[in-house]
């Protein structure tokens, strides 16, 4: 078929056939040291409770409640680790640190700052005065109030984390079974495409910036990944990658160009020949000629590999992969929403409209103020919107102070009305010309900017899909926290 008569369908819908053709892979055990990132096949149940013991929460001394206040001699001491076998009669306390287990008899822990040491007594015996009376069960934590045996701590299809290995670790969950991390291999094409480490350049040649790119971003999504080179643009060299990358049995081929209109644009009657193309072009800006197949593999049990013939343009490769790639990926891990999350931000500035494709707009979220070089005019609405704000909360506190007319009329009518002191605003990255990559420099997120004409003005909310953490975004001059009393 003729690259233009695949029908033009929509990024939902190209993403609804990814994912309706891809499957969690199957389970695999790892150690702890090897958790992190991974989904869990199996719910972990915890064998102990934690704590063990009833145990300290302060340094001090294990008492019995109803004996108040008081002097008492001190009959031994809990430390943690240490299990003491005295038992604390009435009349009298015993040393405990935090964590300790308290001391059969003794049923409440008085702080030390709420006691003070006495001299001795007859025969060297410590002694000690209780300032305070104590509730029963002051200061302990009882068997199990953390943690309960047989409490299911994790749930099979769980992302393991940071506090995971922790808790984890809790309950010596040791070894575990998760589901596999995909294989993914990335072929870049083209006769001009040469290795980064190429210079001075050789007439026509441009460095491959893709498998370098598309390499990284499959390994952070946990992928083991595949460096399959560069073919050049010739059938006989393309089937030979696409046949060694069947060889290496991945998971995923991920290439990059020759899936547009030219001549020598061979991927795609590659794949139609080899397997089952699912679409071949998607309405969307960058990335019109993204293309997706599926390959079943005889030779090798008739199992199944995705492939993905991304654009050679490094940008429409970059924004394919992460909006078509990645939530296939994590399927295959084992995500069970594996989609691209959603947030609203304002546009920082004016955004010329595309009337033929929705646009990916690589931007880079900000919390905070109107961050520098957004539209003047969204400073005044933000500050008008601010000081209406604040009159309007001095007002509900103390009505002599009402806040002044003008700001509640600019708060009332215009931008200003829902704009907030601080707000998570979207900053363009520039020229999105898809050959320009460092439009896809430090963006942590896409907006998704309507088919229309015209322009989408500054100060809009519009939704942004995150292709990386907020952990990491600019921090903004001015911001404060939001909380009321914080
Ligand atoms: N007649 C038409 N021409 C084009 C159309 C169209 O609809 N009709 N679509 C355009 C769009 S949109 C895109 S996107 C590109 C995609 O083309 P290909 O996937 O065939 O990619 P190439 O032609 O091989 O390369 C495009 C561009 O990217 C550079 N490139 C390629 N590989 C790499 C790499 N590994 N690292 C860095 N740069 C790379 C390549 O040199 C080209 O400049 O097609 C339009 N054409
Ligand atoms: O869709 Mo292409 O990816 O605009 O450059």
């Amino acid at each position: 078929m003729a690259a233009a008569a695949y029908k033009m369908i929509s990024i939902p819908e190209a993403q609804d056939v990814v994912l309706s053709h891809t499957r969690p892979l199957g389970a695999v055990t790892v150690g702890l040291a090897g958790a992190l990132g991974r989904v869990l096949a199996e719910e972990v149940r915890a064998p102990d409770s934690l704590p063990p013991f009833p145990a300290s929460i302060k340094d001090g001394y294990a008492v019995v409640a109803a004996d108040g206040a008081g002097e008492f001699p001190v009959v031994g001491e809990s430390r943690a680790g240490h299990l003491d076998q005295l038992p604390v009669a009435p009349g009298s306390v015993a040393y405990i640190t935090t964590g300790a287990p308290v001391p059969l008899g003794a049923d409440a822990v008085i702080q030390v700052e709420d006691t003070e040491k006495l001299p001795d007594g007859e025969g060297g015996q410590c002694r000690v005065r209780i300032c305070k009376a104590a509730r029963a069960g002051q200061d302990i934590r009882p068997v199990g109030s953390d943690i309960m045996e047989g409490d299911t701590v994790l749930q099979a299809g769980e992302r393991v984390g940071v506090a995971e290995v922790g808790i984890l670790a809790t309950v010596g969950a040791v070894s575990l079974r998760v589901h596999a991390t995909p294989r993914v291999a990335v072929l870049s094409t083209g006769d001009e495409v040469v290795d980064p480490a190429t210079a001075p350049l050789g007439p026509g040649q441009i460095r491959d910036a893709n498998r370098a790119m598309l390499l990284a971003a499959a390994a952070k999504a946990g992928a083991e990944v595949a460096d399959m080179g560069v073919a050049r643009d010739t059938v006989g060299h393309l089937e030979g990658c696409l046949a060694a990358a069947i060889e290496q049995r991945v998971d995923v081929l991920i290439t990059s160009g020759g899936v547009s209109m030219g001549d020598r644009d061979l991927i795609k009657p590659l794949l139609a020949r080899e397997g089952t193309i699912h679409f071949g072009r998607v309405r969307m800006k960058p990335g019109k000629p993204l293309t997706f197949a599926t390959l079943t593999l005889p030779q090798q049990g008739g199992r199944q590999m995705l492939v993905f013939g991304l654009p050679g343009n490094p940008v429409s490769s970059f924004v394919c992969f992460h909006l078509v790639v990645l939530p296939a990926l994590r399927k295959m891990g084992g995500w069970a929403a594996p989609e691209l999350r959603r947030v609203a931000a304002r546009l920082a500035v004016d955004i010329k409209l595309d009337p033929e494709r929705p646009e990916y707009h690589r931007c880079t979220l900000q919390w905070g103020p109107p961050p520098p070089g957004s539209a003047p005019a969204l400073k005044a609405a933000v500050a008008e919107a601010a000081a209406a704000q604040v009159g309007a909360a001095r007002c509900a506190e103390d009505p002599l102070h009402a806040p002044p007319a003008a700001a509640h009329e600019a708060a009332a009518h215009g931008a200003a009305a829902d704009l907030g002191a601080q707000e998570l605003w979207a900053v363009s990255t520039g020229n999105q010309i898809s050959s320009r990559l460092l439009s896809a420099r430090s963006a942590n997120a896409v907006l998704e900017i309507p088919c229309a004409a015209g322009v989408l003005k500054a100060g809009s909310l519009v939704s942004a899909l995150l292709i990386d953490d907020l952990g990491g975004m600019p921090v903004p001059a001015g911001g404060v926290p939001v909380t009321p009393g914080f």
